[in-house]
């Protein structure tokens, strides 16, 4: 499919850019699972790496491909973290979560002194928004936390609702930690630093999928070639 085709070829530009001996924090997600692939190959010919992944996914697929692996217990800080995006506005914000990995991934992704996004192109927006944002709540007092995720909603002029991410009718998603998602469909976000503070004002809010001024560098493919796009 050409959309595969075109995360790999982001994928493996991301590695190209890489050296030897890096702390590395993988993300998740089909782009990131390709990274994933290609550097278990790296890994296999004898590049050196230690890696902490953002779900219990990718660490099954690094652990299958051989990929050293550790954790942010015995690592404080990372040198570079590549993940991919649900959204990419031009100044390198995101939106994250499709995956429902954003947690651990918003948390690696801190702890690294740079986070490289790989996308296609179908990922670049304007503005945040096009896509519903992912808010991980805990499962505990759902239904207060919804309402007061509603009001944010309404303070921020939403257009459509939110709904709980399920698996199957009745079935909600569960996320690596034990939580759940709500997906809110904000439409156009002009405002994210705001509606960030006012998500994480929320008792019951976990984290939310907004990643804003985390992005460095993106490596974006276009049928074109790969667009290296840099944060101011
Ligand atoms: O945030 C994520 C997972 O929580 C993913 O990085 C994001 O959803 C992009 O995924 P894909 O590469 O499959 O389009």
């Amino acid at each position: 499919m050409m959309s595969e085709h075109l995360k790999r070829q982001a994928a493996a530009m991301a590695l190209a850019t890489l050296k030897p001996g890096l702390r590395l924090g993988l993300g998740t997600g089909s782009t990131a699972r390709h990274f994933v692939d290609l550097l278990g190959k790296q890994v296999a010919d004898g590049f050196d790496c230690i890696c902490v992944p953002t779900s219990e996914a990718t660490a099954e697929q690094a652990r299958s491909l051989n990929i050293p692996l550790s954790d942010l217990d015995t690592l404080d800080r990372l040198d570079v973290t590549i993940d991919g995006a649900d959204e990419i506005d031009p100044q390198l914000n995101l939106i994250k979560g499709a995956g429902g990995a954003l947690l651990r991934e918003k948390i690696v992704a801190a702890a690294s002194d740079v986070m490289i996004v790989i996308a296609d192109s179908s990922k670049l927006v304007e503005t945040l928004g096009r896509f519903p944002l992912p808010i991980e709540v805990n499962r505990f007092g759902l239904g207060a936390t919804r309402h007061a995720i509603a009001a944010v909603m309404v303070r921020h002029g939403a257009e459509s609702g939110l709904r709980l991410r399920e698996t199957a009718p009745g079935l909600p998603y569960v996320t690596d930690g034990g939580h759940l998602i709500i997906d809110a469909f904000f439409g156009r976000i002009s405002q994210p630093e705001a509606l960030s503070r006012d998500l994480l004002d929320i008792a019951g809010v976990v984290q939310h999928g907004l990643f804003l001024k985390m992005c460095k560098m993106a490596y974006v493919a276009t049928p074109d070639g790969v667009r290296t796009l840099a944060a101011d």
